[in-house]
């Protein structure tokens, strides 16, 4: 798109994610740990604008007031080190982001590596830079394990720190009610707190995936499971008590996702999931009935 007075534009929607399931297998030397988990796109996403700009430098702007506008912002580092990575000085032009925040921040739902991925992929078409997403793929993992994953969408496994990612089937889709608590959860701490050697429920990833590929929902609501919840939960005792609401109300299965505190319900039935959520949104600021997304590319 070429808007000729403001510059060339684009703008793209940044999906969140959630973790079907995320198992821990041990702690490496650097302090990330080595994980398996299924990744699974939502609808639920932020919208990027990008615009070129005669102007030098990286300008952000966002409509959530409380997210940082510089450096601190992940999709500024990764425009900064995608120019750096491609040789695009910024200098003698600039790049204008907008972030139209929808996805819960801090919430296990990747809303960050999201936008992040957007702005690799927006500016790689828009810089003309011709990167394939392996080598945008090599270019995001230092800014966030999750990037990778976000970058390729649809549903993966992922293994390594999140960046080595097989994509999977899902045959049939979900609709998908999302409850976030009103608390704030870092990742890190999240991590740190994990004690490998207490976790009694793990997931089954290869029945999951192959349940998964069979639409067999039975097995896959056996197979799921976080291994995360061991902090989550004895911390927000709420998370627990949100998923047997979810399953009380019909989902298929109830899980929190990824570092929490989000968790979601998986239904088959669009007016279920529906009235799931409606009973919910009276409990709980922060609902959103959305549903699962193929690989777009
Ligand atoms: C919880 C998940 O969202 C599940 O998809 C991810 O594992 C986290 O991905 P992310 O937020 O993109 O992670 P990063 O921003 O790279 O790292 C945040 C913090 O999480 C911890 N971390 C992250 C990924 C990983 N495989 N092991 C870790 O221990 C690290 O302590 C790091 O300081
Ligand atoms: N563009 C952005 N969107 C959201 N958060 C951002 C962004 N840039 C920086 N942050 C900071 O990153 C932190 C985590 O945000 P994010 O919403 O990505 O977490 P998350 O959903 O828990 O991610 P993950 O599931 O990958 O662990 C917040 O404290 C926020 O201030």
């Amino acid at each position: 798109m070429t808007n000729e007075s403001h510059g060339p534009t684009l703008t793209l929607q940044a999906h969140a994610k959630i973790n079907l399931s995320l198992d821990v297998l041990h702690k490496r030397r650097d302090g990330y740990h080595h994980l398996c988990m299924i990744m699974q796109e939502i609808s639920l996403h932020d919208e990027v604008h990008l615009r070129l700009t005669p102007e030098p430098g990286i300008r952000l702007t966002t409509n959530a007031g409380f997210l940082p506008v510089d450096q601190g912002n992940i999709a500024w580092k990764a425009a900064e080190r995608l120019a750096r990575g491609a040789g695009v000085s910024l200098e003698s032009q600039g790049v204008a982001i907008h972030i139209d925040k929808q996805i819960p921040v801090a919430a296990g739902l990747a809303g960050g590596s999201a936008d992040a991925a957007a702005v690799l992929k927006g500016l790689n078409a828009l810089w003309r830079l011709g990167l394939s997403l392996e080598e945008l793929q090599l270019i995001s993992l230092p800014l966030g394990a999750d990037i990778p994953y976000c970058l390729m969408g649809g549903t993966a496994l992922a293994e390594g720190i999140g960046e080595r990612l097989t994509p999977l089937t899902l045959a049939k889709p979900f609709w998908v009610v999302l409850v976030k608590p009103p608390v704030s959860v870092s990742t890190r701490e999240v991590y740190e707190a994990l004690k490998l050697d207490e976790i009694e429920e793990r997931p089954d990833t290869l029945a999951l995936i192959e349940a998964l590929a069979q639409a067999d929902s039975l097995t896959m609501a056996g197979a799921m499971a976080n291994v995360l919840e061991t902090v989550t939960i004895p911390q927000v005792p709420e998370i627990g008590e949100l998923k047997r609401r979810l399953l009380a109300l019909n989902a298929t299965a109830s899980l929190m996702s990824g570092s929490g505190p989000t968790v979601f319900g998986l239904f088959k039935d669009q007016e279920k999931a529906r009235s799931a959520g409606e009973k919910l949104k009276r409990l709980y600021r922060e609902v959103h009935v959305v549903h699962t997304l193929r690989r777009s590319q």
